[in-house]
């Protein structure tokens, strides 16, 4: 959707949030079930990439630092739009006559970089046939929690997360927008042996964000100078990222997303959850998690 289609929407601010459904245990907004057929049959392409993340798992941080990677550092040419206009959002679909995320990418010359929150299994077929290069993001559950609470209270397209209490057994029971936290990142980590798939950790890139670009710079085949690279560390930190309008979202109106309820580029550190847990939610939440993530080898830092 562009700026000025975005604009001209004007959407009223008492309108209440989207009607969602389940597909496969999996809640969508009605809007991309609705679309299912068409985001189904999407045709990626061969030298498409895909960042793929659970919500709230550093997506916009991996999407500016893709683009600058692809753009050897040149900071104007990532200044050319909003991170949702340079990287469509496939499955993000929108009613007439604004751009859902696969008009956007069918309009897209190619190389294109394409954004998804779809859990592995919903991924469409084409990705895999067109062996697509994705790089997946996974960030702890619990400041997914925390984050993605506060995005569901300032985000008018998607469900109101209701009081704090409340939203950590919905998180829990994955009944937020693309399902499981537990399903989502352990489907991708079984998925990365199997396809082209670079699997990243948000806690990683926060520890040692050059060594983390230097996997993926690998994984994209590019070389660039030193310098280069410490542009790309510098221009993509949280910081300059927050003042970045053409990443921070805050050209969009708040009847969408109101920063005045919570800043998209909120903390953006790991470990703020403590500043929301009680001693008890935590406790309670380590229980499950244990249950949900017995068998896997993947393992989260919830603190650096
Ligand atoms: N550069 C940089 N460094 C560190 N952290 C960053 C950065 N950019 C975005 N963020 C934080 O990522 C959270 C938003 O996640 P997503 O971009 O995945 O959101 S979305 O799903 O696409 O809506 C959100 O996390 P919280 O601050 O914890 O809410 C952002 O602040």
């Amino acid at each position: 959707m562009s700026l000025e289609e975005m604009k001209a929407l004007q959407l009223d601010e008492r309108r209440p949030p989207p009607e969602t459904t389940e597909m496969n245990g999996v809640l969508m907004t009605k809007m991309m079930s609705d679309n299912w057929d068409k985001i189904w049959n999407f045709q990626a392409k061969p030298d498409d990439l895909l960042i793929a993340t659970y919500a709230k798992a550093g997506t916009t941080w991996t999407q500016e630092i893709v683009d600058m990677i692809q753009n050897d550092g040149d900071v104007q040419k990532c200044q050319r739009a909003n991170t949702f206009d340079r990287h469509p959002f496939i499955e993000w679909a929108l009613p007439p006559p604004l751009n859902s995320g696969l008009d956007l990418a069918n309009k897209m010359p190619s190389p294109r970089t394409l954004k998804t929150h779809l859990p592995v299994q919903m991924v469409p077929p084409s990705f895999w046939k067109e062996n697509v290069k994705i790089i997946y993001v996974a960030r702890n559950a619990k400041d997914c929690l925390v984050s993605y609470y506060h995005f569901s209270r300032m985000n008018k397209m998607i469900p109101d997360p209701g009081p704090w209490e409340d939203y950590v057994e919905t998180f829990k029971a994955g009944k937020v927008l693309w399902g499981s936290w537990y399903d989502h990142v352990k489907g991708w980590w079984d998925a990365k042996d199997r396809h082209r798939i670079l699997y990243l950790l948000y806690e990683d890139m926060k520890e040692d964000p050059k060594r983390e670009i230097q996997k993926m710079l690998r994984f994209l085949e590019k070389d660039i100078s030193e310098e280069v690279l410490n542009k790309i560390i510098h221009h993509t930190s949280f910081d300059m990222m927050k003042q970045n309008p053409m990443a921070n979202y805050t050209t969009l109106p708040t009847s969408i997303m109101d920063h005045s309820i919570s800043p998209f580029m909120r903390r953006g550190v790991p470990g703020d959850w403590k500043n929301y847990f009680t001693v008890a939610q935590n406790e309670a939440f380590d229980k499950d998690y244990e249950r949900k993530m017995a068998g896997t080898t993947l393992t989260f830092r919830t603190t650096l």
